[in-house]
């Protein structure tokens, strides 16, 4: 393999707008980086472990994992060149992170990480043939909220759902994560090849955004991991609120959505 260099630009999102809860994510301009040098002669004498170096700077750096069995983009790299019956990525391959994006505080730093995870895995592998939706098979069998990867992923202002599985599918899909990634072993590859996804788990749809509305982040000063500002909520809401949500839903498609007629047939929006 001749050596390559090249950069993967991951956009932050927000999520959970408005009444699209789940649904509806849009990605903001502020990215994650990764500067990927792959320098395959047998010059080096450096051995790092499954052949990647990480170097890291900006938010999280004296906390994200530079090893790349444990840090999160490299894992889901790894996800994806595993079930391409890749077991490492190629020979002295050097990912350089530069993150803008602060961690746990509502833009989807985790999302964007796994966005340019699969992105990473795709290139190093020379796996061409994977297109954006077949990456977000991917991307969706470890992050299954799509609203912050869809946005990620596809770019701009997207509605994004999950597709009805068959019981198999759904049975396959249905397995836990760290069987998805593969955990830290102490450099001991078991040679499992990981659960591939089924084809087609999710659906996307790009919508115009009314070019007025421009987008201001508040960032807190602490961080609150998702998945437990996610407790917080009831597990059931009372029919009025669903009324008031499906108003709300309304209003805002008119306000936000510039011009933009939905097809419910096809699925397609135009503006
Ligand atoms: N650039 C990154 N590199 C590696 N891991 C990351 C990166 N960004 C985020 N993560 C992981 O995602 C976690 C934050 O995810 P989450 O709680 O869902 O918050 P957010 O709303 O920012 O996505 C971090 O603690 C870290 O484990
Ligand atoms: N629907 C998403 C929204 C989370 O947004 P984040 O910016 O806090 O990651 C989810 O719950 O995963």
């Amino acid at each position: 393999m001749a050596s390559q260099s090249f950069v993967i630009r991951s956009p932050c999102s927000s999520a959970n707008i408005g009444p699209g809860f789940d649904v509806i994510g849009l990605a903001l301009s502020m990215f994650l980086e990764l500067h990927v040098t792959v320098d395959p002669p047998a010059s080096s004498t450096e051995n790092y472990p499954l052949n990647c170096k990480i170097t890291y700077e900006g938010e999280g750096e004296d906390e994200i994992s530079l090893d790349p069995e444990v840090n999160l983009i490299t894992r889901v790299a790894l996800y994806v060149l595993r079930c391409h019956d890749q077991r490492a990525f190629p020979k002295n391959t050097h990912v350089h992170v530069k993150n803008p994006i602060p961690l746990g505080r509502g833009l989807g730093s985790s999302g964007t990480a796994v966005v340019a995870g699969v992105m990473l895995g795709k290139e190093v592998g020379g796996l061409h043939h994977l297109t954006m939706e077949r990456l977000f098979d991917f991307i969706l069998m470890i992050e299954r909220h799509p609203d912050n990867v869809g946005a990620s992923l596809f770019g701009g202002f997207v509605g994004t759902y999950l597709k009805p599985l068959t019981p198999e599918d759904t049975a396959r899909v249905e397995i836990p994560l760290s069987e998805v990634l593969p955990a830290p072993q102490g450099g001991v590859d078991t040679g499992d090849r990981p659960p591939e996804p089924p084809v087609g788990i999710g659906h996307h749809i790009k919508f115009p955004w009314a070019g007025e509305i421009k987008a201001v982040a508040i960032i807190p000063e602490f961080e609150v991991p998702t998945a437990k500002a996610r407790q917080v909520l009831p597990a059931e809401y009372p029919r009025n609120d669903v009324v008031k949500f499906f108003f709300s839903f309304f209003f805002f498609w008119h306000d936000t959505v510039d011009h933009c007629e939905f097809n419910l047939v096809s699925g397609e929006c135009t503006a």
